[in-house]
């Protein structure tokens, strides 16, 4: 049984992101530069009064010509109505109801699917005065909230939520998902059927079998692992079918949703454009990452193979030089035990939280070592640190002043932790406050 599928539908500008966002509890988004997703955006785990959902955004849409504007709206219904359980109308108070608007209620009173329909912004004024209009979409009675402030968001979930029954234990799962990433026909899939040590995920050799991300749950040590296949990403010019764009949004999603993601080169191929996308993706929502070099067996050897392979790597990505490198075959099973083993320390390190007075003695010493840099005279000052979370670790460091510490000083105060303990696998974020500030 798969989560609920929750959809948020509206022409631009009503307000889906802020509701997006306002039902998630954080901010999200999604780096300009992803393949293939400039405008659509992801779904994530939500919940309400105790029931599990996914909420999907099918993507904003900002097109000035009206046609086009009109069949992007349409393919953005089509692909809520295919797609979701219940789908979330939302529709503009303070501007009232439009031509787009009722064109967009015509085609979804055809759908089967349950449709709410939500009147947003009803914290100004003006929407009160255009609250009957809505009646006429014909799709009863308007949820009227304000995303922005929150009031009304409540009774939309309530409704949302109303005929989910109920659920089933794994929804509230609480295993490290550990995602494979990388291009059709690396070996994603056959790498995950040797660790699970059955055929469970489809092998063949036509690039993009696995349309999906698939999961498989998994015991490892004591520890209970989901591992996550996803679709190899193809170039950005093929990516315009619909079922290519779901599997694109499919695998960003897998990858946010997971505390570890491998991405695995084809070794006889080198790294490609795409993957330093899609580890890239993983990169900036600050994922564990281990690279995984398979085909290794396809490879003539001599004592300098690894070295030089390494080395040919990290000069193509050098943004996650703390992702450790394992050689791998899926074929005859080479180090796959390294591997696994990689993937356990990686989520310990992930997950790892340094006393606040050890942290402190290593930026004592790191400063004592390598004062901090000043100008005009002034110079930096380091007060003290403290890891404010993990998954990633975070933390953060209170100064004198943060326009006195640059970029190179911040690594190295990166560095110095490291060195005390070494994170490998795992990006460290560092975040600087003047002392007073909030
Ligand atoms: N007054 C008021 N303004 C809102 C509310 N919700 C969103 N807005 C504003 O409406 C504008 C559009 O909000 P977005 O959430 O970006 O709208 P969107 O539907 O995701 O827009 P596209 O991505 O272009 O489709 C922003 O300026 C928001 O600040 C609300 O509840 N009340
Ligand atoms: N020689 C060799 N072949 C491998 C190895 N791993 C996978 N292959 C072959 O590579 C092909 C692709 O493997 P898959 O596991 O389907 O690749 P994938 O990355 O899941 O591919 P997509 O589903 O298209 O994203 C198959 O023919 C495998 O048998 C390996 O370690 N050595």
């Amino acid at each position: 049984m798969e989560k609920p599928i929750v959809s948020i539908i509206g022409t631009p500008n009503v307000g889906k992101s802020t509701l997006f966002n306002k039902i998630i509890g954080r901010k999200i988004s999604i780096t300009e530069d992803t393949p293939g997703v400039t405008r659509d955006r992801i779904y994530y785990d939500a919940q309400w009064l105790g029931k599990v959902f996914l909420l999907v955004d099918t993507g904003g849409l900002d097109l000035k010509d009206e046609d086009i504007f009109m069949s992007s709206i349409k393919a953005q219904v089509d692909l809520a109505m295919d797609m979701s359980d219940v789908i979330i109308f939302l529709t503009d108070g303070v501007r009232g109801v439009t031509s787009s608007d009722r064109e967009i209620a015509t085609y979804l009173r055809k759908s089967n699917k349950k449709v709410i329909l939500a009147a947003n912004k009803f914290d100004s004024k003006a929407a009160k005065e255009n609250y009957y209009d809505f009646f006429e979409l014909g799709l009863g009675e308007p949820i009227t909230i304000s995303s922005e402030q929150g009031t009304g968001v409540g009774d939309l979930l309530d409704e949302v939520i109303k005929d989910f029954g109920e659920q089933p234990e794994e929804f509230y799962d609480d295993s490290i998902r550990v995602t494979f990433i990388g291009k059709p026909n690396v070996g994603k899939s056959s790498l995950i059927n040797h660790i699970l040590g059955e055929d469970r995920v489809i092998v063949t050799d036509i690039p993009g079998t696995t349309r999906d991300s698939i999961d498989t749950k998994f015991k490892y040590k004591d520890e209970d692992y989901t591992l996550v296949d996803t679709a190899g990403l193809r170039k950005k010019k093929k990516i315009n079918e619909k079922i290519e764009r779901y599997s694109v949004i499919r695998t960003l999603t897998a990858i946010e949703r997971s505390s570890v993601c491998v991405l695995v080169i084809d070794a006889f191929e080198g790294v490609s454009e795409q993957d330093a996308k899609i580890v890239g993706y993983a990169h900036d929502n600050n994922k564990g990452i281990i690279i995984a070099v398979n085909k290794w067996d396809l490879i003539e050897k001599d004592n300098n193979s690894i070295k030089k392979f390494e080395k040919s790597i990290r000069d193509r990505l050098p943004f996650i030089n703390y992702a450790p490198m394992v050689f791998v075959s899926a074929l005859t099973g080479q180090r796959i035990d390294k591997l696994l083993e990689t993937i356990l320390i990686v989520n310990n390190n992930y997950n790892h939280r340094i006393k606040t007075g050890v942290l402190n003695d290593i930026l004592n010493k790191a400063v004592l070592m390598n004062q901090p840099p000043s100008d005009k005279g002034r110079r930096g000052k380091l007060y003290y640190g403290s890891q404010v979370s993990v998954r990633p670790p975070k933390f953060l460091l209170s100064v004198n002043d943060k326009e006195l510490f640059h970029f190179s000083y911040i690594r190295y105060l990166e560095n110095q932790i490291r060195e005390s303990y070494s994170f490998d696998g795992v990006p460290i974020v560092l975040t600087l406050k003047n002392r007073g500030e909030q």
